[in-house]
């Protein structure tokens, strides 16, 4: 594969290299794709098309949907419930599946999407996301009724593919099957993904963390050691100067981290404990480690490799530390040393 290869381009070598592919997987991609290319369209019009502002509604998680949270959804669900590759979908904005119309050609994969991350960046014009994971469906798709929840919760390292749509500057997509990552750029005058990134690599060491330093009070004892060691710099325990980031976006942070390393912490506090974390283990969580994993970096929960998480709900939280990876394995560390001691 060389730069300058179409994403539909890649797609078809990708799968000619899998033997027995039925092209489904690839259909499945292309229509992921068109979503993915309206939605940046949405946003890329922002207030021109009137896509600003809240929607006056919640999700299942209790938070205010934007007016773009929503039609992003609708986009996702639209594009794929239609060619016969899913069996069915779930999204942060719906409580439960979205099972596939009556009618309509059912399949064997499962698509899970938040379909516009760091929304609340959409009203300040600052770079959002999508991020989405394909799981196989267990069982005969050919079975009627609804396709149940269980179906869902499988861990990470059960994921076919897994990806993210960044709406910055320029519209990218990042993906992996598996086999390293990929970061291809929208030409708008062509409408096409090129590859313009070819395996994306994370380097091991970093001097740039991203963490809420606003939840510093609540965090627990370790995120505090290995942050106070950072902003120490020269004259502390690291010997270097560290730089800070916080976008507000996942897709963001996980994107520079892609371009030329750092760690993102979204880790356990005190006020998230009775949730379980902030971020959602299927479709943000799962699909971002997925995606460092595959480029030579690391992602825990602080105590746990998230890929291998046994998720028993599809909307559950997970802490997450993912990045550089000697950075998390230190972070890893300094929460290993805590337990110890308090045991
Ligand atoms: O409000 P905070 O604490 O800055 O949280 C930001 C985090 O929340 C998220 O925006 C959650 O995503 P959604 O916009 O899809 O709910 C992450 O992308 C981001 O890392
Ligand atoms: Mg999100
Ligand atoms: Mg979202």
């Amino acid at each position: 594969m060389h730069l300058g290869t179409t994403l539909t381009q890649f797609l078809i070598e990708e799968q000619r290299r899998v033997q027995g592919a039925t092209g489904d997987f690839t259909g499945l991609l292309n229509d992921v794709v068109t979503a993915i290319k309206m939605i940046s369209n949405g946003v890329n019009h922002g207030g021109l098309l009137g896509v600003l502002g809240a929607a006056g509604s919640e999700n299942v998680q209790g938070e205010e949907q934007k007016k773009m949270d929503v039609i992003s959804n609708e986009i996702f669900l639209k594009r794929n419930e239609w060619a016969g590759h899913l069996a069915a979908m779930a999204s942060e904005e719906m409580d439960e599946p979205y099972q596939i119309p009556p009618g309509n050609p059912r399949g064997k994969y499962l698509l899970l999407f938040d379909p516009l991350d760091g929304s609340s960046n959409m009203d300040v014009n600052v770079s959002v996301g999508s991020i989405f994971s394909i799981l196989r469906c267990p069982g005969d798709k050919n079975v009627d009724g609804p396709t149940p929840v269980e179906a869902f919760l499988q861990p990470g390292v059960k994921q076919v593919c897994a990806g993210y749509a960044i709406y910055g500057p320029s519209t990218m997509l990042v993906l992996t099957t598996g086999h390293g990552v990929n970061g291809f750029t929208l030409d708008p005058n062509v409408g096409e993904f090129v590859l313009t990134h070819e395996n994306m690599r994370i380097p091991e060491d970093t001097k740039e963390f991203a963490i809420n330093m606003s939840n510093y009070r609540f965090w627990e004892a370790p995120v505090r050691r290995y942050v106070d060691e950072c902003i120490q710099g020269k004259e502390g325990p690291r010997g270097k100067d560290f730089n800070m980031r916080w976008v507000a976006s996942m897709v963001a942070e996980v994107h520079r981290i892609l371009t030329r390393g750092g760690v993102f912490m979204y880790p356990m506090d005190s006020k998230l404990k009775e949730k379980g974390g902030k971020l959602r283990l299927m479709y943000e969580a799962n699909p971002m480690s997925f995606i460092v994993e595959q480029a030579g970096g690391a992602s825990s929960t602080g105590h746990s490799r998230i890929l291998e998480i046994q998720p028993t709900h599809i909307h559950q939280r997970v802490p997450v530390i993912l990045g550089s990876k000697n950075e998390v394995e230190r972070i890893v560390a300094y929460h290993k040393e805590a337990a110890e001691k308090a045991a």
